[in-house]
């Protein structure tokens, strides 16, 4: 069975915390692809104020150069409120022999009871959860059956995050290596988060 990550977010915009997430996660995990996915409007979060195009082309300019790395668009493309189960019984029904990974950071893994739909998530499929500076993971606070369904992997913290990027540049202040050269070409180029080259 072909073992593969989904990294999902807003990715407004992708940086550096997500892919060394995902490179952590398909390294330890032997996995064969991790698909970067966009949502459309985030469950449990403030709309992204770049639209989904603008934010698919920052993923794919972010996992070019990854042999391993593919965008997926499956969340825009459906629309509405991007629920996690509603696409992973999508996904199931397109590609039934893959072995399914969703990987999420400490903040994420603290908020699974609220996801819509978790007990059946959890039977669908592991979640493999990062520490992120700023949210402690905390396994044992999480009821059994999510537990059982959490495996973990360490990555180097990395405190860098969307919200701060996006202040970052209105603030007028640097982002470049936060974000992949390429990802601050397209930032650049297209004028987004008002910046100013
Ligand atoms: N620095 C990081 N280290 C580990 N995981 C991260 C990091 N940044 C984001 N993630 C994880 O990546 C996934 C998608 O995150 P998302 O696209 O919402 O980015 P974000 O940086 O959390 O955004 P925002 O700051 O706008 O809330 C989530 O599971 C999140 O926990
Ligand atoms: O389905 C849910 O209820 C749910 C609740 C919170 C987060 N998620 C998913 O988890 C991923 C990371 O979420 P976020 O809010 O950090 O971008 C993204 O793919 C979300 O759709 C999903």
């Amino acid at each position: 069975m072909k073992r593969v990550g989904i990294m999902g977010g807003a990715f407004d915009p992708i940086h550096l915390g997500h892919l060394l997430a995902a490179e952590a996660a398909r390294e330890q995990y032997r996995l064969e692809e991790v698909w970067f996915m966009p949502s459309h409007i985030p469950p449990h979060k403030h709309q992204a104020g770049v639209s989904g195009e603008q934010r698919l082309a920052m993923v794919e300019a972010a996992t070019r150069s990854h042999p391993a790395f593919k965008p997926l668009d499956i969340e825009l493309r459906r629309g509405g409120v991007s629920y996690t189960v509603d696409t992973i019984k999508e996904l199931r029904g397109q590609h039934p022999a893959l072995k399914l990974h969703f990987i999420i950071g400490a903040d994420m893994v603290n908020y699974l009871p609220k996801w819509e739909g978790i007990e059946e998530l959890t039977g669908m499929l592991r979640f493999i959860g990062l520490q992120r500076p700023g949210s402690f993971l905390e396994l044992d606070a999480l009821p059994p059956y999510i537990q059982d369904a959490v495996l973990l992997a360490d990555m180097p913290l990395v405190d860098i995050s969307s919200s701060l990027i996006r202040k970052r540049i209105s603030s007028g202040l640097s982002v470049r290596y936060m974000v992949p050269e390429a990802v601050y070409e397209y930032i650049v180029r297209s004028g987004l988060y008002g910046i100013h080259s």
